[in-house]
């Protein structure tokens, strides 16, 4: 019999797209492989679109750090979603359970507990996320994808593997991703990426720039669900919702990257060489994690970062020059990051902490 191993993590791609990585791995080597997600979140798309791995929709409740009237429902949905994850995993048995994070996780690490099957986690951003805090007691290692992350734990738990990256990114064709976007090979392609859900105020100032942008570069803009712009449809630029299959191509084509400062995005755009304008979340909207992310891709010459503050379509425009203009300077620098893809490293974990087969 296979040996069984269930995912969970979700919320926004960047607790999903680490576990395909790992995922791939696994079944090269003949795990079985099952989802726990939420219902309507990111992951149940990215996953049911894959076509092949079997996934079980849990009640999740969001864990929120202010004040909302919906704070008071949410810890039934938790509770209902622990029930359910511990009559899922009671039935599948796997001999493992790998956590990315995100709320729903929380249940599923609780009900993995309960079952007593053991429980990795992996934590993408210098600090700790909320949902990964709470599974820690659970859990019998936490990876983490910056070294710094480890003063975060006690004892041995955290182990520093490195950020998970899926290996089809690596075989992009960029002719590929130009035909995509009717796009041509004489002029730079500017990618754009407001995180996984998109950014309203990356969206709004790209376009408030995209004819000054345009004069210079072919855009590529990953708007987010919801907020792709029909009536802004010119040569030269091209809008998609989210990218799934096609994401490694586009990646090739691209000159250079304006982001947000997400873990998961900007090592992959590290592990590309991609030079990269970053415009982290600010601390308003967040813990302020994808501000010492870039702060960290600055320091080691990766990137240039523009805060959310400072962000104005002249500000923008004088950034992207800047970063196209010195961009063999951040190309040397990426060259000689020492950061390796630690999807090998993880699975090694997982096969040396699942249970043995009875
Ligand atoms: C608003 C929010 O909570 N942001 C957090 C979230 O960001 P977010 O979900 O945006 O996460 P990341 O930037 O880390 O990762 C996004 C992932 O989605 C993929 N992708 C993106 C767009 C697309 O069209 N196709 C596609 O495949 C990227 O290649 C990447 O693998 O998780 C990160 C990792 O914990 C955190 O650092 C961010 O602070």
């Amino acid at each position: 019999m296979n040996n069984k191993i269930v995912f969970t993590g979700g919320g926004s791609a960047g607790h999903v797209t680490p576990n395909l990585a790992i995922i791939q791995s696994l079944r090269e080597k003949g795990w079985a492989v099952e989802y726990i997600g939420s219902k309507a979140g990111i992951e149940k798309q990215i996953i049911e679109n894959l076509g092949d791995i079997p996934y079980h929709a849990i009640p999740s409740g969001k864990l929120r750090r202010y004040l909302d009237l919906k704070n008071l429902k949410d810890p039934f949905h938790v509770m209902q979603g622990v029930l359910k994850a511990y009559r899922i995993l009671r039935k599948i048995k796997p001999q493992i359970v790998f956590s990315k994070g995100g709320f729903v996780s929380v249940p599923v690490v609780l009900g993995s507990w309960l079952n007593r099957i053991p429980v990795i986690i992996h934590e993408s951003d210098m600090t700790p996320g909320l949902a990964n805090k709470l599974s820690t007691p659970f859990a019998a290692k936490v990876c983490v994808t910056f070294p710094e992350s480890l003063r975060h734990f006690n004892g041995d738990k955290a182990i520093h593997t490195g950020p998970p990256i899926r290996r089809e990114l690596f075989q992009g064709k960029a002719d590929e991703g130009r035909r995509l976007c009717g796009f041509t090979a004489g002029k730079p392609v500017l990618m754009v990426m407001g995180g996984s859900l998109g950014s309203q105020i990356i969206n709004e100032t790209v376009r408030a720039t995209l004819d000054r942008l345009l004069e210079r570069y072919q855009i590529v803009h990953i708007c987010g669900k919801g907020m792709v712009d029909a009536g802004r449809s010119v040569k030269g630029y091209k809008q998609f919702e989210y990218i799934q299959a096609e994401l490694p191509h586009i990646m090739a084509m691209a000159d250079l990257v304006v982001s947000r400062s997400g873990s998961n995005s900007i090592f992959e755009f590290l592990a590309l060489k991609k030079p990269m304008l970053l415009i982290p979340l600010s601390k308003q909207a967040s813990r302020g994690d994808q501000i010492i992310n870039a702060q960290s891709f600055a320091k080691s010459g990766f990137s240039q970062v523009l805060l959310e503050e400072d962000l104005t379509p002249d500000t923008l425009l004088q950034a992207v020059n800047g970063l196209y203009d010195g961009r063999n300077r951040y190309i040397a620098a990426m060259k000689e990051s020492s950061v390796q893809n630690s999807v090998e490293r993880i699975v090694e974990l997982i096969e040396k902490h699942a249970k043995k087969r009875k």
